[in-house]
């Protein structure tokens, strides 16, 4: 049976993530952080990850991209799933009872206008959805709510005091597949491979950034998502995470080969196939 490590614990949206996504009985691997997956997995080398990295409401986790870099699990599968949020508590309580909500900080974020919309409530960061629902159940805290799914407040015993409070319907969040070079023939869906990630620096000249789009624009990629983050120690200097979908591998291969003497230390994060099956309410 394939094991599967997550951060946080049974109900928390990466777990729905990962059993979805693989449609077939896996072993959870619970962590208490992202790091903790890719320490876990440089002993265990069978060991898969799934790691969220960016939310349509929320945007990207920017520490998840750093431990892409630094680690050599290599991305070999996306899933894009619907975040539906609950406010769920102890039951046998109302909305007006609850004095604190506590939850992962992107599930916050996901839930801003409906939080805003509760007068006088304690906002607490949580590392897990499920594992807050979870505190609330051991610690029997009454007025204390957890955002969560409603899968992890019914593994928890809570009552869904309110359902789908995300600020938009349109809320997925889309997670990685990670897993060692070896593991990749097992783990890809298919040898269909329609999309990459990169991470690359680029000189601080005029116009470098517009030439390295400018070849990949020529060889018909499609540049799905940039993110700029801080290298540090080298203020305002920035390395550039980059998502690519084509149509032709051969194409993508060329247009690797022409952005390199353009960039500095390009690393190929995974090449995979896009997820394409997002289901909108
Ligand atoms: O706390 C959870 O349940 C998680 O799986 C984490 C997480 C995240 O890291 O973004 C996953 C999906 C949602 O966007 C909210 C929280």
């Amino acid at each position: 049976m394939k094991r599967v490590a997550i951060q946080g614990g049974l109900g928390a949206y990466h777990d729905i993530a990962a059993r979805t996504y693989f449609g077939e009985e896996i072993e959870i691997v619970p962590c208490l952080t992202f790091k903790e997956i890719f320490l876990r997995a440089r002993e265990e080398r069978e060991l898969i990850g799934i790691m969220a990295i960016e939310n349509t409401i929320a945007g990207g986790l920017l520490l998840n991209h750093d431990l892409l870099k630094l680690n050599d699990m290599k991305i070999v599968g996306e899933h894009k799933l619907r975040i539906s949020h609950t406010l769920s508590a102890l039951p046998g309580q109302t909305v007006q009872d609850i004095r604190e909500i506590i939850s992962h900080p992107m599930a916050l974020m996901q839930c801003a206008d409906f939080i805003e919309s509760l007068p006088d409530v304690k906002i607490v960061e949580h590392e897990d959805t499920a594992l807050a629902a979870k505190d609330i159940m051991e610690g029997k805290l009454s007025g204390v709510a957890a955002i969560c799914s409603k899968l992890a407040a019914e593994v928890y015993g809570l009552e869904v005091l309110r359902a789908g409070i995300e600020t938009n319907k349109r809320n997925f969040t889309r997670f990685l597949v990670l897993a060692h070079e070896e593991m990749v023939p097992e783990i890809r869906k298919s040898d269909m491979i329609d999309k990459a990630s990169l991470v690359f620096v680029l000189p601080h000249s005029e116009g470098s950034l517009s030439r390295v789009l400018s070849v990949l624009s020529f060889y018909d990629i499609n540049l799905t998502r940039i993110q700029s983050l801080p290298i540090i120690g080298r203020e305002w200097e920035y390395q550039f995470y980059i998502d690519l979908t084509f149509a032709s591998y051969e194409r993508y291969q060329q247009s690797i080969k022409a952005i390199l003497p353009l960039v500095g230390n390009l690393k190929i994060l995974g090449e995979y196939v896009e997820d394409k099956h997002i289901i909108a309410d």
